[in-house]
């Protein structure tokens, strides 16, 4: 761990549990891959992710149970104009997917994943009986102006990530989890963030999100700049940096993958915003890295600082930037296919196939 001084328990308790992968299992499946019916690494990154599995589970690999968490708030910075939409988006898609209606739902639906739809912070007020209400407050405030929230809050943002983690895992037990955003304004702080962490240029993590126009995106650069120099994060201090320039959001999704990693479970990481969770928690706990698989390569260009700086390689690349989980749900039935070839292909032996000498 890095030297980061938490001020909590239920953190302190997640993070002691996060722990390197199992070396034997993972050595177990790599001579099992060489075993079965096909020339060696013929089947590449299944193979690889098939033996990263292994080594997260302790063992042969199934996955039954998924789930995708979709973390919703809302950030004070979009009363700057750097988003194309408005900000009663986020709650209204927040409805929309508790109704079944988003991308996310469908994509969900195929991959036969359980959607958890989390308020972290939304601004409008919404009554759903299947909505997690974990709300921090109505949004974020203007980072440009002041801290996005106090270390307080953004402590809390990761614990009640944490704690939905839990809850739905006590419930019923998850084999794979998936993380996803909604809120609109939301990859300003997520460059705010990528940029802090990874010590990139703000210009070269900022990109057009939702599709601003030129007015925009000269905007989303000034805010960012400016919302860093007003709160001057410590890159050295990751909830410095979160209650600074973060979202609570983007602090439950950490929260999220942090609780799931310390239960030996594969977190697939989506977007930008995901990303920007990932790479929040890997400040964090840098062990969370053998747990995150990149699942895309978002067309938001930052994504890539993040990838690079954990050191993850994505699977697709589909040209989506939407969010909600949506990219990660899309490689679930992949992750799913890498562990059924480690357990139900047949060895040569087995198949009395005639292996190389
Ligand atoms: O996941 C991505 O890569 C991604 C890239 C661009 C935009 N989004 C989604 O769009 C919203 C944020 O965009 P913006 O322009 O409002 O900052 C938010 O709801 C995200 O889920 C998502
Ligand atoms: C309609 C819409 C849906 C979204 N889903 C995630 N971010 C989004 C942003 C908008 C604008």
């Amino acid at each position: 761990m890095k030297n980061v001084v938490v001020e909590s328990d239920l953190l302190n308790n997640v993070l002691s549990n996060i722990s390197p992968l199992d070396e034997e299992a993972m050595e177990q499946a790599r001579e099992r891959q060489d075993s079965l019916t096909k020339p060696r690494g013929s089947l590449g990154r299944l193979e690889e992710l098939s033996i990263q599995i292994a080594g997260i589970k302790g063992g042969l690999p199934s996955i039954e149970n998924k789930a995708v968490f979709t973390m919703a708030g809302d950030h004070g910075v979009v009363e700057e104009g750097v988003s194309a939409y408005p900000q009663e988006v986020t709650g209204q898609m927040v409805m929309n997917f508790l109704n079944g209606g988003a991308a996310v739902n469908v994509l969900a639906s195929e991959a036969e994943a359980r959607s958890v739809v989390v308020d972290m912070g939304i601004k409008a007020e919404i009554e759903h009986p299947e909505l997690v209400d974990m709300s921090l407050g109505p949004g974020t405030n203007n980072m440009v102006k002041e801290p996005a929230m106090s270390r307080e809050k953004a402590v809390k943002a990761v614990e009640s990530g944490i704690k939905v983690f839990q809850e739905i895992y006590n419930e019923e037990k998850i084999d794979l989890v998936a993380i996803g955003d909604m809120g609109i304004g939301n990859t300003t702080p997520s460059s705010a963030l990528i940029s802090c962490f990874t010590g990139t240029d703000v210009e070269d993590v900022t990109d057009r999100g939702t599709g601003v126009d030129d007015e925009g995106y000269n905007k989303k650069i000034d805010s960012i700049k400016q919302a860093i120099e007003t709160n001057n994060p410590n890159p050295e201090d990751p909830f410095d940096v979160l209650s600074k320039v973060g979202g609570y959001e983007i602090g439950g999704m950490a929260g999220v993958a942090l609780a799931a990693a310390s239960k030996n479970i594969p977190v697939i990481v989506d977007g930008f915003i995901s990303g920007a969770a990932a790479l929040l928690a890997y400040e964090i706990e840098p062990e969370i890295k053998n747990y995150l698989i990149a699942s895309h390569d978002s067309v938001e260009s930052g994504h890539a600082a993040t990838l690079n700086h954990i050191g993850l390689t994505e699977l697709v690349d589909f040209n989506m930037r939407l969010g909600e989980g949506t990219g990660a749900v899309l490689v679930m039935p992949i992750i799913q296919s890498a562990c059924s070839v480690l357990t139900d292909m047949m060895t040569f032996e087995e198949a009395k196939v005639s292996d190389k000498d």
